[in-house]
């Protein structure tokens, strides 16, 4: 059996810096991935098959094909490959919450069932098969920091991230990515990329306050208590920065220490039981 694990994507960082003639934006990311996510154990066997376990299973609506079906369906199709795998998938983030959930789980499947399978792709087409799964699944495939640009497809290693931690915090409302897009106005912003390698926590936040998500004003037009939920992480002790990541509504702190994050997290938990809210390191 192959277990594979599915990091969230944090975006420190994430600049509109335009807009493509299809409609898709482009962007200029710092994308990193914490120690909280999703798991996917896969086993061979003659057909596709998936079953969903875990506290946010329910939260994956009925319709439609499920993301970790639809990249393992895609990679059998471009490697001509027979074989099936069974699945499970065990759901612990939050679903259409800006941290890539469903982007994650896609680019374990195809890191798994490649190895399960013993099939590979050359690097590129493995990267435009990933880009035409969602426009998160090429830097989830990475897993590691990196600078993401145009609509995600273009990447490059970001300077190595000090230790942090974070807290990851979502309304358990979800947010939809087109909305939040559609809903965003006014000029694009340049690309600020990180050049320098952070001395330490406090240097990555004094760094990334220079930077922002464009993505926020549009999101909190839709979604009120994304404002509500920075204002509550940025008041907490140890917070050094606070920010949402992608189109929400997912927020994060940043902190240096592992004790003030878990600290954090279990004093928001008590004022805010409704929320979901997950101590976790940033990967670096
Ligand atoms: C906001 C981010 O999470 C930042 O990492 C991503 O850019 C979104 O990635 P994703 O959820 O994988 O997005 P997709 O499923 O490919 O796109 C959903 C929809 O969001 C809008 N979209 C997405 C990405 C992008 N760069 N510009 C867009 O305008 C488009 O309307 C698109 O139809
Ligand atoms: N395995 C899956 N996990 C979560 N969502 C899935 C999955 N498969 C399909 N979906 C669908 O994908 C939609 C988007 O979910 P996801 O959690 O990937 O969004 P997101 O957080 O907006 O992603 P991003 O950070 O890339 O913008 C969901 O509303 C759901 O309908």
């Amino acid at each position: 059996m192959i277990t594979v694990f599915a990091p969230a994507k944090v975006n420190l960082s994430l600049h509109v810096v335009g807009k493509r003639d299809d409609g898709y934006h482009l962007l200029d990311s710092l994308v990193a991935f914490a120690g909280v996510g999703d798991t996917l154990d896969m086993e061979p066997a003659d057909t596709l098959t998936l079953d969903i376990t875990g506290p946010t299973a329910a939260l994956i609506p009925d319709e439609g094909e499920n993301i970790v079906l639809k990249a393992a369906r895609l990679l059998a199709e471009a490697t001509g490959t027979s074989l099936g795998a069974t699945i499970l998938l065990t759901k612990r983030l939050p679903v259409a919450a800006g941290i890539g959930g469903g982007s994650a789980d896609a680019a374990a499947t195809l890191t798994g069932l490649m190895q399960l399978w013993r099939v590979e792709l050359a690097p590129e087409r493995l990267a435009a098969l990933a880009l035409s799964i969602g426009a998160d699944v090429p830097v989830c495939l990475s897993g590691r920091p990196t600078r993401m640009r145009g609509i995600g497809e273009v990447l490059e290693p970001a300077p190595p991230l000090p230790p942090a931690w974070l807290v990851l915090v979502n309304p358990m409302v979800p947010l939809h990515t087109p909305a939040v897009f559609k809903a965003r106005t006014g000029p694009f912003s340049a690309a600020e990329p990180l050049t320098e390698s952070p001395a330490d926590a406090k240097a990555l936040a004094e760094a990334l306050a220079a930077r922002r998500n464009d993505l926020t004003p549009p999101a909190i037009s839709i979604e009120p208590v994304v404002g509500e939920m920075l204002a509550a992480i940025a008041a907490g002790p140890g917070c050094l920065l606070a920010r949402m990541s992608g189109s929400g509504a997912t927020c994060f702190g940043l902190y240096a220490e592992e004790a003030e994050a878990r600290a954090a997290a279990a004093s928001l938990q008590t004022t805010h039981p409704g929320w979901w809210i997950a101590p976790a390191p940033l990967l670096g």
